[in-house]
């Protein structure tokens, strides 16, 4: 039975859950039918040819709820009390068979969009559902999720991408493992020419509001066209037209209308649909207020509203019409939503509501009655939506990906070579008086630290917005099941790697040119491999941080009292063997004392007879590298644990990010 919203109990439209059944229950679903009609519920429309393939989509008692932010306590989160919920979708039921192409229509917040994307399992984890979904008559899995194609009302791109880039990127990880280059190229191009894109294939997609190079209409095709290159079974396009010029819109809607043709199951939202585009699609689903007001034919829809002495006059736009009726209006809110009410009522004890489910059975039985060969196609169906790239192709195409925008950003890796110049600059003329004496001892080694700090804050910080910036794009690619969370978090890190080899090279170097520090080759060699060691450990913790949490300002909130501790245990600022005992484990996690300590041992192992004079105190002096060392708590045998730190660091900070990253995917 389906629940209406006043609690009454109406007929039964689609039924329950059902289990696989044998193909005679086709048979016995026509005579049930047959004996309803008998019983005075209605006619029962001639029922189509048996399906063939394609996906018959049904779903019932679909309720969904999303947070009430206007009616919750801003201090509801740190009381016990449970989050107020807003009911968005109100027991919406319905059906879309094998080859046909529905219009779902509205007014704006009748709950088009999340009925589209609980359809297609893809709302956001705020959203709660509670919904019977069925594909082919079982029930929708997760795994089934990768079988339906989804446009979004919003475009996302990376920007730096032209047109075909952006293609071949969603043709690498979208289509069948197996298909060819050939294949994959020959799709993509008839997909530009059909859509109209081949002219702007070389065309930076753009950032709109920054740097624009496709019109909005053109991004609007991309995206549809990045969601068709796999051929889906099942498709939902979210306002695909919006934004379009009419001719550009009848071409899309055409092709989507000759996908349904040959087999293709197609959802689409519309807004204001023309006379010629309102007659493109097979069927109508009118949703208002959350509930399902009309599913079927347009002809139907006419003598079903007309029904209802809502009588579309003639030179009025049909599908203008029926949303009109179907809106609050300002000011007449309580008749309105009493219109709405009616309509909606009316329409679920309707015939035009049991010829949909009794088709749907129809249909779903048939899928179910092949048993063998119809089990062999699902499973094929997923598979082969499943059986995308191997995890290496994807990393190697994400990776790809984030080199090119990269790349393609050369003003930003210009502005911080410049910028490590000048710093480096900077302190290569403070220390370019620099001895191996005893005043020497203390600049040496504040300018250890320098070298230290100058590898860390840069690298560390300057990631901080990395996945907060990319969150919105990798969940929806996360979503569609393009790749997953860890390979999306190591193509990024890789990414980066070059910068972090180059920018500690860049400052050593200048060190080297300004100051006199240890230049024979094994010592030059050890400081550039510290640098490049100290610069992305340090990457690797803001990594971490920027997966771990929701934007830059909560990350830093504890990303800078954990700076402390680096600092404080960094070897300069106190003698690490006068640590607390309770805090000497801290010491562990400091690249900052794994960095200094390495740095020094370089500098200062094997230096002997360093001359005492200049000193008032001769009890004070050191009198060889050694010394130096010991005077800070390090060991000049340590250089191996210092190397050890440092992967150690670096590898559980990436693991840590990677399975933020992940349980961010799974949360939102
Ligand atoms: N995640 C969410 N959090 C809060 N409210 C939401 C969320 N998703 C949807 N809603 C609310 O649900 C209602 C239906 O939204 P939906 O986007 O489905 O409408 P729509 O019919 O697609 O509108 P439009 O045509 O303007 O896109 C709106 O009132 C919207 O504010």
């Amino acid at each position: 039975m389906v629940r209406r919203d006043d609690g009454e109990q109406s007929v039964s439209l689609l039924g329950g859950r059902r289990s696989p059944r044998e193909y005679s229950e086709h048979q016995r679903l026509l005579e049930t039918e047959l004996s309803r009609e008998s019983a005075g519920y209605g006619a029962v429309k001639p029922l189509s040819p048996l399906p063939t393939g394609g996906v018959t989509l049904t779903w019932h008692d679909v309720n969904v709820y999303v947070p009430d932010k206007k009616n919750s306590s801003v201090f509801s989160s740190c009381q016990s009390e449970a989050p107020k919920l807003k009911r968005v979708l109100n027991n919406v039921y319905g059906a879309v068979l094998a080859g046909n192409l529905v219009a779902v229509m509205g007014s704006s917040g009748s709950g088009k969009s999340t009925l589209m994307t609980t359809l297609a399992q893809r709302n956001p984890g705020e959203v709660m559902v509670d919904a019977d979904i069925q594909y082919n008559g079982q029930p929708a899995t997760k795994q089934m999720r990768s079988m339906a194609g989804f446009v979004y009302q919003d475009d996302m791109f990376v920007g730096s991408l032209t047109v075909r880039e952006h293609l071949e990127f969603a043709a690498r990880l979208k289509m069948e493992r197996h298909t060819t280059a050939a294949e994959r190229r020959a799709r993509i191009d008839t997909i530009m020419i059909n859509l109209g894109l081949k002219k702007s294939e070389h065309t930076r997609i753009g950032v709109p509001g920054q740097k624009k190079s496709l019109s909005g209409g053109e991004r609007k095709r991309l995206a549809f066209a990045a969601e068709i290159l796999t051929d889906p079974p099942l498709l939902f396009c979210d306002e695909p037209t919006t934004g379009l010029d009419s001719y550009n819109a009848e071409r899309i809607v055409s092709m989507l209308k000759e996908m349904a043709y040959h087999g293709k199951t197609i959802l689409c939202t519309i807004h204001q649909p023309s006379s010629g585009l309102f007659a493109m699609f097979d069927q109508l689903m009118f949703l208002s207020e959350g509930r399902l007001a009309y599913m079927g034919s347009a002809t139907n829809a006419a003598e079903f509203f007309t029904s209802l002495n809502l009588i579309c006059p003639a030179t009025y736009n049909a599908a203008d019409f029926y949303i009109h009726c179907l809106a609050v209006a300002p000011g007449r809110e309580a008749q309105s939503r009493e219109r709405i009410k009616a309509i909606c009522d009316n329409f679920s004890v309707s015939s035009h509501a049991k010829d949909m489910a009794v088709t749907a059975q129809y249909h779903e039985a048939a899928a179910l009655a092949h048993t063998q060969a119809r089990r062999y196609e699902c499973r094929e169906l997923t598979r082969s939506a499943v059986r995308r790239a191997s995890w290496f192709v994807q990393l190697y195409w994400l990776t790809w990906r984030a080199f090119i925008d990269s790349m393609r950003n050369p003003a930003i890796h210009w502005i911080r070579i410049l910028q490590k110049m000048g710093i480096g600059l900077m302190v290569g003329l403070c220390y370019s008086n620099l001895q191996y004496d005893q005043l020497g001892a203390q600049n040496l080694q504040g300018l250890m630290f320098i070298l230290v700090t100058e590898n860390t804050f840069p690298a560390m910080y300057g990631v901080l917005s990395l996945f907060p910036q990319e969150l919105p794009l990798f969940l929806r690619e996360n979503k569609s099941e393009m790749y997953s969370a860890p390979l999306f978090y190591f193509s990024k890190v890789m990414a980066l790697v070059p910068g972090f080899i180059l920018d500690p090279v860049i400052f050593i170097s200048m060190m080297y040119i300004l100051t006199s520090l240890r230049s024979d080759l094994p010592s030059v060699l050890m400081m550039y491999l510290i640098g490049v060691f100290t610069c992305n450990t340090a990457a690797a913790c803001g990594c971490f941080f920027s997966a771990a949490f929701q934007n830059m300002s909560q990350a830093m909130a504890v990303l800078i009292p954990f700076d402390y501790l680096l600092m404080i245990t960094g070897g300069i600022f106190i003698n690490l063997s006068t640590l607390p005992k309770l805090l000497t484990w801290t010491k562990s996690l400091s690249w900052f004392m794994y960095a200094n300590e390495a740095f020094s041992i370089i500098q200062w192992s094997g230096i002997e007879n360093i001359p005492c004079e200049n000193l008032s105190n001769s009890s004070r002096c050191l009198k060889n590298g050694e010394e130096v060392l010991n005077k800070y708590s390090f060991h000049s045998g340590d250089l191996a644990i210092d190397f050890n730190g440092f992967i150690l660091l670096f590898t559980c900070f990436h693991i840590l990010g990677a399975v933020a990253l992940w349980l961010r995917s799974r949360r939102q």
